[in-house]
């Protein structure tokens, strides 16, 4: 059976700023470092053989602590990249106008093909990160990988792999840092394929990490 992990990168200056970030960037803060480390420390007893991270600079930055903790080098891999929010990237969350909340609010409330203007829909968003974790089946048998990604990213892929819609309420709530873990087997009692081991498991943290809201 195939275990996969999946990250969410560590606390970024814009999160603790509650700046959307998309995929835009900004750098990780002292705490962040901190929570990366924290990952590895509780990973590099598990045996993991690869990690894989989006492109983005803070998703780079905690795969990179992890790895060297854990003895892997680094894959990038763009397909794990955070929803492209547009136009709203880089703005502070809580500026929205009464528009701009409603162009964000049809990610999330099933409006056919909802997205921000320039941006990414959540279905284009669930489609590229079933991509990525699928590819993970390509590995040596035996393989271990850690992926590392983003709060709205990882969020749509543990959602429909539960059976809920990419556009689900946003109900799940992935903390910077946050350990999830997917497993890919056949059986007879579970469904076969994906099935959800953990979500959003935060208890190797020493201190409160924020939600993708930013609290
Ligand atoms: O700010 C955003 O774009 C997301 O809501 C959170 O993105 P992140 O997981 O890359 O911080």
């Amino acid at each position: 059976m195939l275990q996969v992990y999946l990250v969410r990168h560590g606390e970024t200056v814009w999160n603790a700023a509650r700046r959307i970030q998309g995929q835009s960037d900004s750098a990780l803060t002292e705490k962040g470092e901190r929570q990366a480390r924290q990952v590895g420390e509780r990973m590099k007893s598990l045996g993991i053989t690869h990690v894989i991270s989006s492109d983005l600079g803070r998703t780079r930055r905690t795969a990179e602590i992890i790895a060297d903790i854990c003895g892997c080098s680094v894959t990038l891999d763009a397909r794990l990249r955070e929803l492209n929010m547009g136009v709203l990237e880089q703005r502070p969350i809580d500026t929205l106008s009464a528009e701009e909340e409603g162009w964000r609010r049809t990610l999330v409330n099933g409006t056919e093909n909802g997205r921000i203007p320039e941006g990414e829909s959540m279905t284009e968003l669930a489609e590229r990160m079933h991509q990525a974790l699928n590819a993970c089946l390509e590995l040596p048998a035996g393989s271990r990988p850690l992926l590392v990604s983003h709060g709205m990213a990882l969020g749509v892929l543990v959602s429909t792999l539960l059976g809920l819609p990419a556009h689900a309420e946003r109900r799940l709530r992935l903390r910077n840092c946050s350990l999830s873990r997917v497993d890919h087997q056949q059986s007879a009692w579970l469904a076969s394929g994906w099935v959800v081991e953990t979500a959003g498991d935060i208890s190797h943290l020493d201190l409160p990490a924020l939600d993708e809201l930013q609290r």
